[in-house]
């Protein structure tokens, strides 16, 4: 059912990195950085607030140097930097639809943006900006959507939007199982028990600890967001019962 209403009044949108790339093999496709920010901003007139933390993979993970049995800290490093980078260009494409934006990074970089705290997040929230968290959660071994479900916790968000390359969650990944099969509904127990790789575990468990609920859906479609918001589009919804 969808009506034209969004019932949320504040939300932490998490972004997929490689969504970014777009047809690229690599890095960022501004005309998708654009297509999404006009996302947010439908979101923004619809008069939710949105706060956006942006996953790296389309420039890098920390696994990748792992892999090569290079060092995974140092790695990790490079993919909250890549973060960044994403967030850097979100936000361009978001002024450039006149919406206030600002950049919070978890790691101080004060020549290129502001640094997180709760108190500016919660301070530029309630003026109405849309917030673009960067650089992860700070921490090695985490991933962005730890960051996501961290971030929803500290602004409070009514709910966490996992826009990624899938339109939902499967039995199995959809990308390599063409039978799987999409899960209108499901608890965070049951995606844990059930092992449904779509969202790391420990956002999952951080999301289930704040009660808050996780809205998995495709990035890819242009007004999608919106849609998704006002309670259509197709997507699965995670809550604690
Ligand atoms: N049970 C499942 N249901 C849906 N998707 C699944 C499932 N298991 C694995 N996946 C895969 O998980 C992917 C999303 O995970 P991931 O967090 O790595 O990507 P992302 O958030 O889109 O990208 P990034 O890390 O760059 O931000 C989907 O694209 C899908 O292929
Ligand atoms: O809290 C965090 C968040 C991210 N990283 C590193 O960045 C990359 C990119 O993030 P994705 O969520 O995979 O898009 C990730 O693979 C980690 O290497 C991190 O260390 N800590």
């Amino acid at each position: 059912m969808s009506s034209s209403t969004p019932v949320y009044k504040r939300v932490l949108l998490k972004v997929s990195g490689e969504a970014l790339m777009g047809s690229q093999g690599f890095g960022i496709d501004v005309a998708v950085a654009d297509r999404i920010a006009s996302d947010i901003a439908e979101a923004r007139r619809m008069g939710v607030e949105v706060g956006v933390v942006v996953g790296g993979g389309n420039i890098f993970r920390g696994v990748a140097v792992a892999s090569k049995g290079g060092d995974r800290v140092t790695g990790d490093h490079m993919g909250m930097l890549a973060t960044v980078i994403n967030a850097l260009a979100l936000a361009t494409s978001l002024r450039k639809l006149d919406i206030d934006t600002v950049v919070l990074s978890a790691i101080a970089m004060p020549e290129i943006c502001e640094s997180f705290s709760q108190r500016q997040a919660l301070h530029h929230m309630d003026q109405g900006r849309v917030v673009i968290f960067a650089g992860g959660t700070g921490n090695p071994f985490f991933t962005t959507d730890s960051a996501g479900a961290l971030r929803a916790a500290e602004i409070g968000a009514q709910a966490i939007f996992k826009g990624t390359q899938v339109d939902g969650i499967y039995s199995a990944d959809p990308k390599k199982d063409p039978d799987a099969t999409r899960f209108e509904r499901l608890t965070h127990s049951e995606v844990l028990e059930k092992g449904l790789a779509v969202m790391d575990v420990a956002a999952v468990a951080l999301a289930r600890e704040n009660a808050i609920p996780i809205i998995v859906f495709s990035i890819h479609e242009k007004g999608g967001f919106g849609q998704i918001l006002t309670g259509g589009g197709l997507k699965t919804i995670v809550t604690d019962n």
